[in-house]
């Protein structure tokens, strides 16, 4: 079958089980061809293939409200939605989103890309359905890692505790990422190798809905199945929360899947659908993974599995910080590091094998990791937390309750801060200057080189005290040696990286490049600007900038970031509160969530490019270019 021709889900409704089997052969052929372009999170839509077929085989979509967690493996749902023909634009500039979007189809009843949402969502629906007295389905789609989320469990309690009408399908593939951890994970793989419990239950009911009628016999049957299931099982943890158990389920068997789905429609009451599946399924590289590499990734050669993307010519930021912070870990067993679920994106595998204990994966579960890195440094440790930038947003209350106001030493690594590209809006790591630098205590930075990161990391653990973010893009550094971390930086000081007088231009990170590429053009027309690296970006250097206001010239700041409420706008208010009169202009993100896209299509979009500093400084400058050319 053209799965790219598919309009409607009730195209497949009406196929046999053997048809749906060679339609699940074409969905992976097209998915792993279309993906070899464009990449994606192959991983896990390759192990929801016959899951998802069989949910729009048996559920009524939109009508029935499909809810995916994270939406990473919605791949198949866009493409029995419709979609299939716009799979070479995924996750490409203004293409198909990488995640379920409800601009894009009616059938995408519910937008993710952060983790744990879906139960909490699916609550919400299903009252609003009980109460305007409708009947559809609501199927919440969970993964084993999804559900170690927080959010996820305070959602459990409620669906239990109110018995509401759902299905919840947990996806169970043992991966998060990287392999799942902790105790609920443990207790899945109790729960999947209980195959004796599941079949002796079956037929306890199969036997019970034979019975006449006889209340007492029914009665005593029930208390068999108590029985049982305290004696095979060691606590059916949703059972008890008050949430029917269904499983566990082959998840690439169309008929194992149906039977369950059409049971739970016959239940009252929440159930939970245990579905085994294994990521990566039906490509090799993929299901050999162990490690998390083809959970998301690039393109790749389709036959030997080859990652494509250019040759590296540089560490990325993830492992340059956290090979960093490891060398300071292994002369001080106070350094620990702590990562919610991302150990391969954060590059702190190494870390791991070399220091296993001062090493802490607490699974998706942003709140706990920042908490607990509070406990640790209330205790003398020095933890340090990596997390990307837009996962931290989860974390907003525990930053500020339990850390900064605490005023405690901790160092978060900031990953993937700045636009992040194909994950689009969900991902881009543009909020945290706002909610961070408002924090009384906290110290923001962001270094412009490998050899400023090196520094950085040094000073945080050894010079500064109080709450330190360190700030580092996706993607791969400069190619700058590290030369001496120990040399530290002085404390809120900033960098004149090239003395001028028309102008000044405040930025940090890597964003500093595009400005010292606008310095050399502007030179060769006779405008010299300042470019200062603000690599303090909280607190200001307030020194220089009272000397910028003395000397009475324009000031540019470029930040990749929201404008409201960050570098340009502390700028800005310094200026004011100190009644300094410095024109100022500020270039950044405007009040709008960007979109999936490269990055560098991004930048442009955004207007963050040399030839726009340029423009920028003329106008500022009052040097436009009628006056230069003359
Ligand atoms: C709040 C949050 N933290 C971390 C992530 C990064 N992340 C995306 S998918 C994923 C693993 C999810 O595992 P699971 O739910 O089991 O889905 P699978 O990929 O195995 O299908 C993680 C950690 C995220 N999206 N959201
Ligand atoms: C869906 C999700 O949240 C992650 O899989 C994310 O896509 C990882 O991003 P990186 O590729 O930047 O590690
Ligand atoms: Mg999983």
């Amino acid at each position: 079958m053209d799965v790219a021709k598919i309009k409607n889900p009730s195209e497949i409704q009406s196929l046999t089980e053997s048809e749906l089997v060679q339609l699940s052969e074409d969905m992976r052929t097209f998915l792993i061809e279309k993906c070899a372009v464009t990449g994606g999170h192959i991983g896990a839509n390759l192990g929801v293939v016959e899951l998802t077929i069989a949910l729009h085989k048996h559920f009524n979509s939109p009508e029935d409200k499909i809810i995916f967690d994270v939406g990473h493996q919605a791949y198949i749902h866009k493409i029995l939605t419709g979609r299939g023909d716009q799979f070479d634009q995924l996750r490409q500039h203004k293409g198909l989103s990488g995640f379920p979007k409800r601009s894009e189809s009616v059938h995408d009843v519910w937008e993710a890309g952060h983790s744990s949402t879906s139960l909490s969502a699916a609550m919400g629906m299903a009252k609003a359905r009980d109460i305007m007295g409708e009947h559809y389905h609501i199927v919440p789609v969970i993964g084993d890692g999804a559900l170690t989320g927080g959010m996820a469990l305070e959602a459990l309690n409620h669906i239990g505790h109110d018995r509401t009408n759902m299905t919840i399908i947990l996806n169970d593939n043992e991966m998060s990422i990287a392999p799942n951890v902790g105790a609920m994970h443990n207790m899945f793989g109790r729960l999947r190798t209980n195959q004796n419990y599941n079949r002796a239950k079956v037929d306890i009911d199969g036997f019970l809905s034979k019975l006449p009628g006889g209340l007492k016999l029914r009665d005593s049957a029930d208390r068999i199945k108590d029985s049982l299931k305290y004696l095979v099982v060691s606590g059916v943890f949703f059972e008890e929360l008050g949430i029917k158990y269904v499983g566990p389920v082959d998840g690439h068997n169309f008929r194992e899947l149906g039977e369950a789905i059409e049971t739970s429609k016959r239940i009252s009451g929440p159930v939970i659908i245990h579905v085994i599946t294994k990521k990566g399924k039906g490509y090799r590289h993929a299901e050999n993974d162990k490690i998390g590499t083809w959970h998301g990734l690039g393109p790749y050669k389709l036959d030997t599995g080859e990652q494509l993307g250019g040759k590296v010519s540089a560490p990325s930021w993830s492992q340059l910080m956290s090979d960093a912070v490891l060398e300071l870990a292994k002369h001080d067993k106070r350094i620990v590091a702590i990562t919610p679920a991302m150990p391969v994106g954060s590059k702190l595998t190494k870390f791991q094998q070399q220091l296993p204990e001062q090493f802490f994966d607490v699974g998706i579960a942003e709140q706990h990791a920042v908490t607990m890195a509070g406990g640790l440094a209330a205790s003398g440790m020095k933890p340090y937390v990596a997390i990307y930038s837009t996962f931290l947003q989860r974390a907003y209350d525990q930053l500020l309750h339990d850390i900064d106001r605490q005023k405690l030493d901790v160092v978060f690594g900031i990953d993937r801060s700045g636009l992040v590209g194909a994950d689009g809006e969900t991902h881009q790591g543009v909020f945290d200057i706002p909610f961070l630098s408002h924090l009384p205590h906290m110290t923001v930075m962001m270094p412009k080189d490998e050899d400023e990161a090196g520094k950085m990391v040094y000073s945080a653990f050894t010079d500064y005290s109080g709450p330190i973010a360190i700030r580092y893009p996706r993607g791969n550094g400069l190619g700058v040696k590290v030369t001496d971390p120990a040399a530290g930086i002085p404390y809120g000081k900033w960098e004149v990286l090239r003395a001028g007088e028309d102008a000044a231009v405040l930025s940090f990170g890597p964003t500093l490049q595009l400005l010292l590429k606008a310095q050399e053009l502007l030179l060769k027309e006779g405008i010299n600007i300042e470019v200062v690296n603000a690599r303090f970006i909280k607190p200001l250097d307030t020194d220089y900038l009272d000397e910028l206001a003395a000397r009475n010239i324009p000031v540019l700041t470029v930040e990749e970031s929201m404008l409201t409420g960050g570098f340009g706008s502390l700028v800005v208010n310094y200026f004011n509160d100190q009644k300094q009169q410095v024109a100022v202009k500020r270039l950044g993100i405007d009040n709008e969530y960007i979109e999936q896209g490269d990055v560098d299509l991004l930048l442009q979009d955004i207007g963050l490019t040399t030839a726009h500093i340029v423009d920028e400084i003329k106008q500022l400058t009052g040097k436009t270019d009628e006056e230069a050319a003359h």
